[in-house]
């Protein structure tokens, strides 16, 4: 089952430069904030980032390519599910998007501004808007830290509170928003259970009222029951608070379930991206559909019926071309490995970009 994407952008691009209906709207009917025209709270532009790599003292410098030209958007209570195999440049895309690490080309507008034209005091208070909740919930608290003080840890930095009275009050506001008592803000991490972390880690990203989440594998390290408690109580603190997620993940069933759109990454490019029942559905991309096709659906009721072929290429020295050719069933000999496929609508006006020379259709 998949959330219903709604109306899908009528724009080719999906960095529209005039407002467009709101995707998440018909799915968030009486949603706070989710009127129709709204511009995107989230805009990447050509995002790119290239880390040097130096092999040995007398050759050439080279890059990894992590990430590839990523040009996206997210509006507020929507969610954009990012999938992939390992490797292929969705955390360092998170990142790119909340300016934890500075592109190499390409710009992020966030609710219309453009983050790298901030001075640093306008950054720092945009970086309350923007938080971001990790995989692992035991690294990402600190074991000194109680619960308060993790918590209201943004609170204070942010000055958001007038006196300590407001900051547990908010502190508390928070907890409970999770579904913890009050009564445990002078409890340690290890004193939670895995599932109860993940809750104080998303409490923490809460605490300072964001408008935008990267959820970066939130439920990787959970328990299956727990992953679903987590996942119901972010789809819910969205709707209650009309977040805008990028939700990243390798496991394409919880990314079907909670994303409005998805996007599919491949060797640090997206290579498919669109409302989540038109990407999950009809799968263009050969990449999508194999990666769909290597995964078991619960409510399919069917088992992987074959593993991904050959292994993912090398983001230090990408494969010309489309970077998937050498493992396409559909590569064509002097198309495939020579042009790079541009990340175009098959059907105008769809929302659904795909970049291959030779798509699905069937
Ligand atoms: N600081 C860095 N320096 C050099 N290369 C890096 C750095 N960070 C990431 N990379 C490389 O960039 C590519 C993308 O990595 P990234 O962690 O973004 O992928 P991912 O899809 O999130 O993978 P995973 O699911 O395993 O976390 C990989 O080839 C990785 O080795």
């Amino acid at each position: 089952m998949t959330r219903d994407s709604g109306s899908p952008p009528p724009t080719q691009r999906d960095e529209p430069a005039a407002p467009h209906p709101h995707p998440a709207a018909a799915a968030h009917p009486g949603g706070a904030e989710s009127a129709p025209g709204e511009r995107p709270l989230v805009q990447a532009e050509g995002l790119s980032k290239f880390y040097p790599v130096q092999r040995g003292a007398l050759a050439k410098p080279s890059f990894v390519q992590a990430v590839v030209e990523a040009t996206f958007h997210v509006y507020r209570g929507e969610t954009l599910g990012l999938v992939g195999e390992s490797g292929s440049g969705k955390s360092t895309l998170g990142r790119l998007v909340l300016r934890l690490i500075e592109p190499t080309v390409g710009r992020v507008l966030f609710d219309g501004h453009d983050l790298s034209a901030l001075s640093s005091r306008a950054l720092r208070a945009m970086r309350r808007r923007m938080q971001i909740v990790f995989q692992d919930p035991y690294g990402s608290l600190n074991p000194r830290m109680t619960l308060r003080e993790i918590v209201g840890e943004g609170i204070v930095i942010h000055r958001l509170a007038r006196s300590r009275d407001e900051e547990t009050a908010m502190v508390e506001d928070a907890l409970q928003k999770v579904g913890l008592r009050p009564d445990m803000m002078e409890r340690f991490p290890h004193e939670l259970s895995g599932g109860q972390r993940q809750r104080v880690a998303i409490a923490r990203a809460l605490a300072v009222r964001p408008d935008f989440i990267v959820c970066d594998e939130p439920v990787s390290a959970l328990d299956l029951s727990v992953q679903a408690q987590i996942v119901n109580l972010l789809e819910e603190l969205q709707d209650e608070l009309s977040l805008g997620l990028l939700f990243i993940s390798h496991d394409l069933r919880v990314v079907e379930h909670v994303s409005h759109r998805v996007a599919v990454m491949y060797l640090g490019r997206i290579v498919e991206i669109g409302p989540t029942q038109g990407v999950a559905g009809r799968r263009h991309h050969p990449y999508t559909r194999a990666l769909f096709e290597a995964t078991p659906s619960i409510e399919r009721g069917s088992k992987a019926r074959r593993l991904l072929p050959g292994a993912p290429g090398s983001a230090i020295n990408p494969p010309d071309g489309c970077v998937f050719h050498p493992r396409c069933r559909r590569s064509e000999e002097g198309k495939c490995d020579v042009e790079i496929p541009p990340l175009e609508e098959l059907v105008p006006g769809s929302g659904h970009r795909v970049a291959c020379w030779y798509p699905e259709i069937e």
